[in-house]
Order: structure tokens, then sequence, then C-alpha cells
């Protein structure tokens, strides 16, 4: 039986993780939420780990507003950067192997081809370079982890582009949305079974991994996509508009 440490736990991936927990009857679970395990603060961590030997943390825990790290970017790295790197430190104490999730967005999008884990990193923007510190500070200072980089998570839980569509949907017949990015929206389930599967396959060795849907479409077109689905009548239509947004985000975020 493995013991596996949830942190993050009622966010988007912590949500889906918890719904298929069930199904790994090998895995023991422990999910903390941000008011049982704040990653900022050392203290909590260390109650955490002293209260259990385990062998696996999923680190679910980040800031992911990506507008709001524009204008306090401070808070984002304190989480996605300080935070992170206090959880290396006590899994590399604790002898816990750590699986930590990045992103697409720590690219500048300026590749016209996918980007592979051979790709320079180069963030435009402020949650950006909050989560390629935090990955650098793993890389320097563990042995026993994962990093994990998905791109475009979305689920029924929390809030995600398409959560957010369906609301919007709600109140405006037609969505204006840009078509300038291109990525892989990605099924945060799937995610939170590939993240169970390496921690059954048990074969942590500093390894960077890129896990995506690989379906290439835009933001425009996922828009669309969830519109169909779910069988609703709202018109989307093409509006680029830069100035709604303080966040430059990858014009190609597709991550091989
Ligand atoms: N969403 C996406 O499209 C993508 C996400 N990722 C990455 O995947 C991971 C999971 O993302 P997702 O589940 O969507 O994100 P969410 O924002 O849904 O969840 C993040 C969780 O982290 C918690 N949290 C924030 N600060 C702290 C803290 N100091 N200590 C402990 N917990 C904290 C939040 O709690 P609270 O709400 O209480 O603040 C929240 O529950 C993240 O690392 C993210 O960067 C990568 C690519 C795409
Ligand atoms: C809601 C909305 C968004 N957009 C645009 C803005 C932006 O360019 C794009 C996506 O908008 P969002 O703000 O929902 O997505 P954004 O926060 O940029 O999404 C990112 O989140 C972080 C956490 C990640 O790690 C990334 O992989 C990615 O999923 O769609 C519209 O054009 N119209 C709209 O009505």
């Amino acid at each position: 039986m493995k013991k596996v440490l949830v942190t993050g736990a009622n966010g988007q991936l912590g949500q889906c993780l918890q719904k298929i927990s069930q199904l790994y009857k090998n895995l023991e679970f422990t999910f903390k939420n941000s008011n049982d395990l704040d990653i900022t603060e050392a203290l909590s961590i260390k109650k955490t780990f002293n209260l259990v030997d385990f062998d696996y943390c999923i680190n679910c825990a980040a800031y992911t507003d990506v507008e709001q790290a524009e204008k306090t970017p401070d808070i984002a790295f304190m989480v996605n950067a300080e935070g992170v790197k206090n959880l290396a430190f006590a899994c590399k104490k604790h002898k816990v192997s750590l699986i930590h999730i990045s992103t697409d967005y720590i690219f500048d999008g300026e590749k016209n081809e996918p980007y592979t884990t051979d790709d320079i990193p180069n963030p435009i923007n402020e949650y950006g370079k909050s989560k390629l510190m935090g990955e650098k500070y793993i890389q320097k200072l563990m042995v026993d982890y994962i990093i994990i980089r998905t791109s475009w998570l979305y689920s029924e839980f929390g809030k995600n582009f398409y959560t957010t569509i369906l609301n919007i949907a709600k109140v405006n017949h037609t969505l204006k949305i840009s078509n300038t990015q291109v990525g892989y929206p990605t099924n945060a389930l799937n995610l939170a079974k590939f993240i169970n599967q390496l921690v059954i396959l048990d074969d942590l060795d500093s390894n960077l991994y890129h896990f995506t849907d690989q379906v290439e479409m835009t933001w425009f077109e996922f828009a669309e996509k969830i519109i169909k689905t779910e069988n609703l009548s709202n018109k989307v239509i093409i509006h680029n508009d830069k100035s709604t947004y303080l966040a430059p985000r990858p014009k190609n975020s597709r991550l091989d």
C-alpha cells in the first residue's frame, strides 16, 4: 500500500484525484486543501509530513489566476516558486517522491511546432515565470521527482475555460472568443489517471514529462466545441481584443 499526499486537494486537479481515488485500492490517499496545508508555511508542511510516512506527494497546490498574477506577482511567486521549494525540501528530508504539475505557459509560444521537453522555457507572463521558478527549485533540490507539464486543463470542477464558457453562456447569447492561441485542451481526469499510473509504476527518477490530450485547437474552437457538446444554442464569434487582458499568453501552447 503506497501512502500518497495530495496538496491543493480542493482545486480542479485535486478534485479529479479525489473523484477517482476509490478505484485505486493499493493507494492510500491523504487529501489536504489549502486550509489544512498551506505550502507557503514551513510549519504547516512540517506538521503534515510528521504525521504520516508518505511515499508520494502529488502537488496540486498552485496560484493559477493568470490575470491576477500580473497585478500581484509576489503572491504567485510565493506559492508557485517558494511554496514549491518548501515542499521540495520536506519531500527530500522525508524521502517522499514528488509529482509536481507545471504548465505550457513556461514557453513563449514563438515556436511553430509543438514544444518538447528539450525546448528552452521562456515565460512571457508572471504566472509562467513563477511556475518555471518552481520547476527549477525542484530540479536543483531533488532526485526523486517527476515534473508533468500540461495545458488548458478542464473538468467539471472549479474555474476553468469549460466552466467559464458555460457560465458566460447562461447570460450572453453571443460569446466573443480569441483565436490567436493554439493548444491542446486536456481533461483533468485524464491527467489524474496518468499521475496515479506513475505512482503505481513507482519508477521516478528526475523526469520531465509533457502530458496533454493532443487534440489541437484555438480557444475559439474549444468554446465552439463546448457549446456543441452541451447542446446549447449560443453563438460563438471570433474576437481578438488584447486590451481586455493584462497577461500576454503564448501563441503556441502545444506540448508534445
Ligand atoms: N488549470 C489549468 O488550465 C492548468 C493548470 N496547470 C497546473 O496544474 C496544477 C493544478 O491546477 P488546477 O487544479 O487547475 O488549479 P486550481 O486553481 O483549480 O487549484 C489549485 C489549488 O491550490 C490551492 N492553493 C493555492 N495556494 C495554496 C497554498 N499556499 N497552499 C496550499 N494550497 C494552495 C488552491 O486553494 P484555494 O482555492 O483555497 O486558494 C486550489 O485549491 C497547478 O500546478 C497548475 O499550475 C497546468 C496547466 C494548465
Ligand atoms: C473567458 C474568455 C477568454 N478569452 C480568451 C482569453 C485567453 O486568451 C483565452 C483563455 O482564457 P482563460 O483566462 O480562461 O485561460 P488562461 O487563464 O489563460 O488559461 C491558462 O490557465 C493556466 C492556469 C494554465 O496553466 C494554462 O495552461 C491555461 O489553461 O481565451 C476570450 O477571448 N473570451 C472569453 O470570454
